[in-house]
């Protein structure tokens, strides 16, 4: 965790970590798969203390772990298996965290050259030596009990759905769950949250104006911040990254303050993507087929991993293997990213045939400089 606290460091110091996804393409790709993090070579570092359980609301039971070498990280155990698929029936929003869909994320994070997921690693926790003998939080120990299975559980306590029926249970002690790097403090950092203006309705029955309204787009490219500089386009970078995960709970996201307006959207929760890997859902391109734009850089990068040399599928394929809890997704949802990401290209293509390409893909602020000053 030394280290994969050391890469997020640098990558809050720069900002971005400049690569050349426009300029060059193989290098680029594999620099940006092949760069491997601490997790990949070497075990994790001990945890030293649950310092608290992070928001227990029952069903998303989380905890925040501190780490040998100061590090902290966010844990979201196990709730479901890897085959298992969200039903159909189900709400977005009560849908489950899933441990390996974070992971996931981070990875396809990277091989989008995006870098706005801070990382994520999967890995095996003793309940009872990890967290039960450690955590010097009370509450968290008053929770604890062996199962009729002979498993060691834990629940939230909270006001509701709290009970032993959503325990999580290690086998009898081990619990796979997903380490996520915690950003620096807010003291530090300073970062807000914004709603996303595509965000949905958190409720059984409503229906949000872009759901309904084709022209939505033009309103929001009147609004600040949305009718200058990069935000829309970080926007769009962010719904496709979310359709090729099929993560349709994206509410809000956070920018860093320190960058203005211009700084890069982080892509925090990922939890909710990779649920039903037969369904696309459309809707979460809205932003892109409503606005008609793409940053150059991602299109550049989209185009090459639809090429069967560098296939979206077996590009993630290869960088998930080394995670400590490969295979991180069943074959089904590597399939699915290579048929949303023909998806996003076909929706840009149709855009492009109607708009002209001048129109539709834009050189973003932030890679222009990059060309100019040939910065990697
Ligand atoms: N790596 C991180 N470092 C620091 N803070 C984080 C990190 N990941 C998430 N957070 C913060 O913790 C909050 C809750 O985390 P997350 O959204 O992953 O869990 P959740 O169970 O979905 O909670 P919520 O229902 O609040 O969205 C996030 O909105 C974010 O502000
Ligand atoms: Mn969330």
């Amino acid at each position: 965790m030394t280290e994969l606290k050391g890469v997020w460091t640098v990558r809050f110091r720069v900002r971005q970590t400049v690569t050349a996804s426009q300029t060059s393409d193989k290098a680029a790709l594999e620099h940006s798969v092949h760069r491997r993090p601490c997790y990949e070579t070497k075990p994790c570092s001990l945890i030293l203390n649950v310092q608290s359980v992070v928001k227990p609301s029952g069903l998303h039971l989380k905890l925040a772990l501190k780490l040998q070498d100061f590090g902290k990280a966010m844990f979201k155990p196990m709730r479901q298996e890897r085959h298992e698929e969200t039903p159909e029936n189900f709400f977005y929003f009560v849908d489950f965290q899933r441990h390996n869909a974070e992971i996931a994320a981070f990875h396809l994070d990277r091989v989008l050259d995006f870098r706005r997921v801070p990382p994520v690693t999967g890995r095996f926790i003793n309940v009872t030596g990890e967290i039960l003998y450690l955590t010097h939080n009370e509450e968290l120990r008053s929770v604890f009990f062996t199962s009729p299975a002979n498993n060691t559980c834990f629940f939230a306590k909270c006001l509701y759905v709290c009970k032993s029926e959503y325990a999580v249970c290690g086998h009898p002690d081990l619990l796979e769950g997903s380490m996520s790097a915690y950003l620096p403090g807010l003291s530090i950092a300073p970062r807000i949250s914004i709603p996303n203006p595509w965000i949905r309705t958190y409720s059984f029955t409503g229906t949000e104006e872009w759901e309904v309204n084709p022209l939505y787009c033009d309103n929001v490219k009147k609004l600040y911040p949305y009718n200058s500089g990069n935000r829309l386009l970080n926007i769009i970078d962010m719904v496709i990254f979310d359709f090729l995960t099929g993560n349709m709970d994206r509410h809000h996201y956070e920018v860093f303050t320190k960058f203005g307006d211009d700084g890069f959207l982080l892509h925090l929760d990922n939890a909710r993507g990779f649920g039903r890997p037969s369904h696309d859902e459309v809707s979460i391109l809205a932003p892109l087929t409503q606005c008609c734009m793409i940053k150059r850089s991602t299109l550049f990068r989209l185009k090459l991993l639809a090429q069967s040399e560098y296939r979206l599928s077996d590009v993630m394929r290869a960088s998930l293997s080394r995670d400590p809890l490969t295979p991180v997704l069943t074959e089904d949802h590597l399939q699915a990213l290579d048929r949303r990401l023909g998806q996003v290209l076909r929706t840009v293509g149709k855009c492009v045939k109607k708009l002209g390409e001048p129109q539709v893909v834009i050189t973003d602020f932030a890679e222009s400089s990059r060309v100019t000053t040939g910065n990697r």
